[in-house]
């Protein structure tokens, strides 16, 4: 399992994190320019709307319904973006929140529907009481969550006291399974499964064996929904990763701490250590994990390793090289985090506003407007999305051409389509290289608009053009500080 489907020669996923619908439509032609193979949505459904704090990112995580309308945008405009981004080769998945509805209290979903969680009653579905876990199947002295170490209280019980799903009623199942087939109706290529820890495998397996193929209008038939499921597992919970899977691919969220921890060098790490990331790091099978650098939620310093381990950003110069690093690795289905800008507060090693939701007022999200200053858009920053380029035109070769100096230097190739030197010391160093690359004179697409000559300038920054001669050899200088990394490829 863990297959997807992109365009011929894509393969990298974008999380365009709390976009309107109409904003994806305008960006995909973009992605399909530069070799995007699908975006990660935020929920579609019908949420809580949370006024204390002020309309939080989270809030899209407390299903009220399974209706269309939230603050990215409704029906109409959700069908709309699908067929104007499919049409163009660019995919999209949908973040599925199935483990539960809301936390505690009442109110009025963003669709207008009520609800109230005291009496586990959400009309605009229906649900109710019944297809609720209760404490039949949490024991629990409040019904939630409070040892991670039981592994069925993770799944029975409440997760910080939202409203958990009985995933084993064939009614739930149903409801969920309608919804997700009613959205692969209108064209969505799969899902992000969202807080699976808290969904017994069985049951998801019993979900996913209700969907239908992907849409004939542009999918093959018999296409199945791409399915990745959220599984928090830093190792230390008895609820893992690999219990997921059988079912489709899962978040490997040790790959983004450990590639953090070794590009902060942080306890004497060197980048040297990396010449068999992955699976030898006790990581998931490269075909079985989704990586990325950082996501929704640990980019605000929740989850493993805090501000200490996890890049954002924030941290512009060092998630440049673990994007480059990853790009140009060959592990997982790689999938580029999107952001907007929040003013990042830490005190006492707390973001005291990482509750903050994406730029506009009053709940109703801006238009997104990248570089604007709300808008990061790191998806649009050249030192990736050329590396996106990179990796396409590496697809299906695997590395070659190692090279370190045992400290903070490396180089590897992809097998003759790629080669990149990254140089996390201080200094500049220049070096012959074996770059297993075909004779031929290239730009290193870090810094320049391409990869042939004429290499095209960036505002300045290009950093020119390297022969490879005729036995692979290439003369390299590697520059130190900003973007300390020069990346070729066919
Ligand atoms: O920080 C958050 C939200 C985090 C969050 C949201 C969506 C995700 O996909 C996610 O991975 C994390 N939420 C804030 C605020 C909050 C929200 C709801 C609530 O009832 C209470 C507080 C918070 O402080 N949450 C407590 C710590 C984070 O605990 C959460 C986890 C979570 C964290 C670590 C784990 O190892 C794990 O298995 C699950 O998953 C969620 C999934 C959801 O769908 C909705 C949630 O509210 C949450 C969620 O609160
Ligand atoms: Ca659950």
């Amino acid at each position: 399992l863990g297959s997807y489907y992109c365009q011929t020669g894509r393969d990298v996923a974008v999380h365009l994190f709390e976009w309107k619908w109409a904003d994806i439509e305008k960006e995909c032609s973009w992605l399909a320019e530069h070799g995007y193979c699908a975006v990660q949505v935020s929920p579609v459904h019908e949420n809580r709307v949370i006024t204390d704090p002020p309309y939080p990112w989270y809030q899209r995580y407390q299903p009220v319904s399974y209706k269309m309308g939230s603050r990215s945008g409704n029906d109409a405009q959700f069908r709309s973006m699908v067929s104007t981004c499919n049409n163009l080769g660019v995919f999209i998945y949908v973040d599925g929140v199935f483990n539960h509805m809301t936390g505690g209290g009442s109110g009025v979903g963003s669709d207008g529907s009520s609800f109230n969680a005291d009496s586990k009653s959400y009309p605009g579905v229906p649900y109710g009481e019944n297809d609720f876990h209760g404490s039949a199947e949490c024991q629990t002295s409040n019904g939630e969550i409070q040892d991670y170490n039981d592994a069925n209280q993770v799944r029975n019980c409440m997760l910080v006291g939202l409203r958990d799903l009985k995933g084993s009623s064939e009614y739930v199942r149903g409801m969920t399974s309608d919804f997700m087939n009613y959205l692969i109706g209108v064209g969505v290529a799969g899902f992000r499964m969202d807080a699976c820890k808290h969904m017994w495998p069985g049951d998801l397996e019993a979900l996913y064996g209700r969907l239908n193929n992907l849409n004939t209008q542009w999918f093959p038939a018999g296409t199945r929904p791409y399915i990745y499921q959220e599984v928090i597992d830093m190792g230390s919970e008895p609820i893992q990763a690999s219990d997921y899977t059988y079912l489709g691919r899962v978040t490997e969220f040790k790959h983004g701490k450990n590639l953090g921890d070794v590009i902060r060098k942080n306890n004497g790490q060197r980048l040297s250590y990396l010449s068999n990331f992955g699976e030898s790091w006790g990581q998931l099978s490269g075909t079985d994990a989704l990586v990325f650098i950082d996501n929704h939620d640990n980019q605000r310093g929740h989850g493993a390793g805090g501000f200490g381990t996890i890049l954002t950003f924030f941290e512009a110069n060092m998630y440049k090289i673990a994007n480059a690093f990853e790009l140009a690795w060959q592990y997982g289905h790689v999938r580029i985090m999107s952001s907007y800008n929040w003013p990042r507060n830490i005190v006492n090693g707390v973001d005291v506003n990482d509750w903050m939701g994406p730029p506009g007022n009053g709940g109703v999200t801006a238009n997104a407007v990248c570089f604007n200053g709300d808008w990061i858009c790191e998806h649009r920053w050249r030192q990736i999305s050329n590396m996106v380029r990179f990796h396409n035109a590496a697809l299906g070769y695997p590395v070659s051409n190692w090279w370190d100096n045992g400290g903070d230097r490396i180089a590897f190739g992809r097998s003759g389509r790629g080669f990149i030197v990254i140089n996390n010391e201080g200094s500049e160093f220049s070096q012959s290289f074996s770059t297993g690359l075909p004779a031929g004179t290239y730009c290193d697409v870090i810094s320049c608009d391409n990869n042939r000559p004429p290499c095209g300038n960036s505002g300045g920054s290009c950093r020119g053009e390297f022969t490879v001669d005729g036995s692979g050899m290439a003369q390299i200088t590697v520059p130190s500080g900003e973007d300390p990394m020069i990346a070729l490829h066919v």
